[in-house]
């Protein structure tokens, strides 16, 4: 990757982002902010990578709040106690724990499934949620380029370690699902084949892009082998737009001192991020592609969940297998599938 293209891939990723914020705004003008509701979920178990902040953290107490025995796989140790502490006390349910989990470490990954299984639990739900953006370069102790060791390859070994627990805990017409927190950028994203470590020329922006496109494509992948061999589990992939974490700690001053003045009102609060949950619970599909967490997806023959009276839409990335450039994969075009959020739109 040039100079050039490095500038191209951040003004890509930032045009992604104005365009999301803008969007939000205007879903929010027009519709607000409609909690759905689900029946208590307490037998289930679900573990949520990166459960300590942000939308993980949201997503984590919402699980929990729902009733279900939530593992937080993180590598954030000091504020682990605490997190657990607060979920446990807000939500009433004292089966929430934390299991140290390194997605920077291959071998923390394996000791963490590990350690899991010994716990002879099942597994209802996997949230792929944990993520780096826009970190200086650095490498995983594996050697892998930070945002593609950590964001990707990490979720996909711990996804692969745990396909068989997920694959026994869950049934027909109650699919056990792996929801994955990918983001719009994939649309901007490249998978450079020939550079996949970014090692000639690196751009945070292009990294980021790529590992979130990667998720992407492993999720449609991951989907097809579940169909195609009459598993009990489904891949879903949500973005959960522009949300006020801590992940923009790594991006450029200007970026973070708007994210300050203004965040508070355009960007969506980090307790919106139990959109993600709003997929994993178990009377919502899982479904390939891109989605917003809605929970308007549902099981054939299962009985509708709550829904936003308005009218949604919701974009899917179709991804090209087609070679645009030598070393190169993107995302062809973007298709919109629309549909009404009534009743006619459950089937
Ligand atoms: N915030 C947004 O606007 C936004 C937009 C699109 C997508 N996302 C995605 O949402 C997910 C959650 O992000 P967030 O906004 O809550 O960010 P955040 O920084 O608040 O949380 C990220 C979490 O990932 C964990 N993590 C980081 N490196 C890890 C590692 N090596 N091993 C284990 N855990 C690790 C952190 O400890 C933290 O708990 C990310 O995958 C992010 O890419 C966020």
């Amino acid at each position: 990757m040039s100079p050039l293209s490095a500038a191209r891939a951040a003004l890509r990723v930032y045009a992604v982002g104005a365009a999301l914020i803008v969007a939000q705004l205007l879903r929010r003008c027009v519709r607000g902010f409609v909690e759905p509701v689900f029946s208590p979920q307490p037998e289930r178990v679900a573990i949520v990578t990166g459960g300590t902040d942000g939308i993980g953290y949201s997503t984590a107490k919402y699980l929990a709040k729902l009733g279900m025995h939530v593992i937080i796989a993180g590598n954030n140790d000091s504020k682990a106690q605490e997190v657990v502490r607060r979920i446990k006390e807000d939500t009433l349910n004292d089966q929430v724990e934390f299991l140290y989990c390194d997605l920077a470490s291959m071998r923390s990954i394996r000791e963490f499934v590990q350690t899991f299984k010994m716990k002879k639990l099942p597994l209802h739900v996997l949230v792929n949620n944990a993520g780096v953006m826009m970190v200086p370069q650095r490498t995983t102790e594996d050697g892998f380029e930070e945002h593609f060791g950590v964001n990707y390859l990490g979720h996909f070994l711990l996804t692969n370690l745990l396909l068989d627990t997920l694959q026994e805990s869950g049934a027909p017409g109650h699919s056990a699902r792996v929801v994955t927190v990918s983001s719009a950028t994939h649309y901007v994203g490249e998978l450079n084949l020939d550079d996949l470590q970014s090692s000639t020329y690196y751009s945070a922006h292009a990294a980021y892009a790529q590992s979130k496109l990667a998720l992407v494509l492993f999720t449609y992948h991951l989907q097809a082998l579940l169909t195609a061999q009459g598993m009990p589990v489904t891949a879903s992939v949500a973005d959960p737009g522009v949300v006020d974490t801590d992940l923009y700690r790594y991006v450029f001053w200007g970026t973070r001192l708007v994210k300050k003045l203004l965040g508070w009102w355009v960007f969506k609060g980090a307790q919106r991020g139990q959109q993600t949950g709003d997929i994993c619970a178990p009377r919502t599909t899982g479904r390939t592609g891109l989605q917003m967490a809605r929970p308007q997806m549902r099981e054939p023959g299962l009985p509708s969940t709550p829904r936003s009276p308005r009218p949604w839409k919701v974009s899917v990335a179709a991804i090209s297998t087609t070679r645009r450039r030598p070393g190169l994969w993107r995302p062809r075009t973007t298709q919109s599938f629309s549909g009404s959020s009534g009743p006619e739109a459950a089937s």
